[in-house]
């Protein structure tokens, strides 16, 4: 459990800290204050990423050379320092000079309102999902994604100079490097989807008529993609880049019988995605057999008292929550409130 959080130039947070006291943490406070900017440090220190921006200077404060986190989480203290030089990160004072030995061993689930992206943004949001979340839990699925970047990379760039030719020997070889590596990242994508669909079915019980269903949703199969690399090099020359494979799989998300993109509502789509997110804590724990924390931006304020009231109750009980909410409660629940003011930063 996260027991303390001191934040240092992290965007409005100059010299902040909070003791944890409790599983259930509700922060409180008017729009703009810093609510989110304290689950988005929890989550970079778990995972060295935003979830709300890939320019990670931003997270520095206007004016200062750098933002650091440092989290207490039962034993280990984990701390992370990004400047203008880059992030550097340390597990119990000690640098951990490899981020992909730091990420995975602090474990957090985050859902915000630009999640519902998931749903109805394009393949690549699912692909960076399927991404994101298999890296945090497997090194060797890490492994082989930078390893197919690189051929991919490599393979495209001889694509561009092969015009004239009909001497496809490297561009086969490199094809056959990316089938390789590239059948693994399929198996290992198409295991999350099943494992998670399979959880979802097993979290959704407290909505009437909603059912939802993932299904891995690859480019092509495996025996068409070997075919297209062996005897469709002339389509991808002209293109100039490999047109199929695993760097356009996608993953549907059905919503009682229709793909949610199409047919959720706001609303519902709201559903999904922290069903889908309440199915991936279910799953790091299988995975890691260690549980990750749980962070919810602004998810109660579309509810209304009553529906808040059974999402707070359903939570669950054996990870440790924090929630962020401009408004407050109507109930007492047993949680530790921090009121955040403007004069905090
Ligand atoms: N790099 C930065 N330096 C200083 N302030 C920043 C930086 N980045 C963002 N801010 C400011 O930090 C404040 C806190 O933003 P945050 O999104 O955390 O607030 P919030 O309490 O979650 O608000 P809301 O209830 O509207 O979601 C905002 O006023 C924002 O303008």
């Amino acid at each position: 459990m996260i027991e303390k959080i001191e934040l240092r130039n992290f965007r409005n947070l100059n010299n902040y800290q909070i003791k944890v006291e409790k599983p259930l943490v509700l922060l409180e406070g008017s729009n703009g204050v810093g609510k989110t900017s304290i689950l988005e440090s929890i989550y970079f220190a778990a995972t060295t990423k935003s979830h709300r921006t890939s320019q990670e200077k931003e997270l520095i404060q206007y004016d200062k050379m750098f933002a650091a986190v440092k989290i207490k989480d039962g034993a280990n203290l984990f701390e992370i320092i990004l400047s203008e030089n880059g992030k550097r990160t340390f597990i119990n004072k000690s640098e951990v000079k490899k981020i992909s030995d730091y990420i995975g061993k602090m474990h957090a689930v985050m859902f915000s309102p630009e999640d519902l992206n998931l749903i109805k943004g394009g393949p690549s949001e699912r692909r960076y999902f399927m991404d994101l979340e298999l890296s945090q839990v497997s090194k060797e699925y890490l492994r082989l994604m930078n390893h197919y970047k690189k051929i991919l990379k490599q393979r495209n760039a001889l694509l561009k100079t092969l015009k004239d030719s009909n001497d496809y020997t490297f561009l086969n070889i490199l094809g056959e490097q990316l089938l390789e590596t590239g059948y693994k990242i399929y198996d290992f994508r198409e295991r999350f989807i099943l494992n998670l669909n399979e959880k979802i079915q097993a979290v959704e019980t407290k909505y009437k008529n909603f059912k939802v269903a993932l299904e891995y949703d690859p480019n092509v199969t495996k025996e068409q993609w070997a075919k297209h690399m062996k005897t469709k090099q002339k389509t991808d020359i002209m293109y100039e880049q490999t047109t199929v494979g695993i760097h356009k799989d996608d993953f549907k998300v059905v919503f009682n019988g229709f793909n949610a993109k199409d047919f959720a509502s706001q609303g519902t789509t709201r559903l999904i995605v922290i069903e889908l997110k309440l199915a991936l804590l279910q799953w790091i724990k299988e995975e890691t057999n260690e549980h990750a924390v749980l962070l919810l931006d602004d998810v109660l304020s579309e509810l209304d008292i009553e529906r808040q009231n059974l999402f707070l109750e359903k939570l669950p009980t054996n990870h440790q929550v924090f929630i962020s909410s401009a408004v407050p409660l109507y109930k007492n629940f047993d949680l530790q409130r921090i009121v955040l003011s403007k004069e905090i930063g």
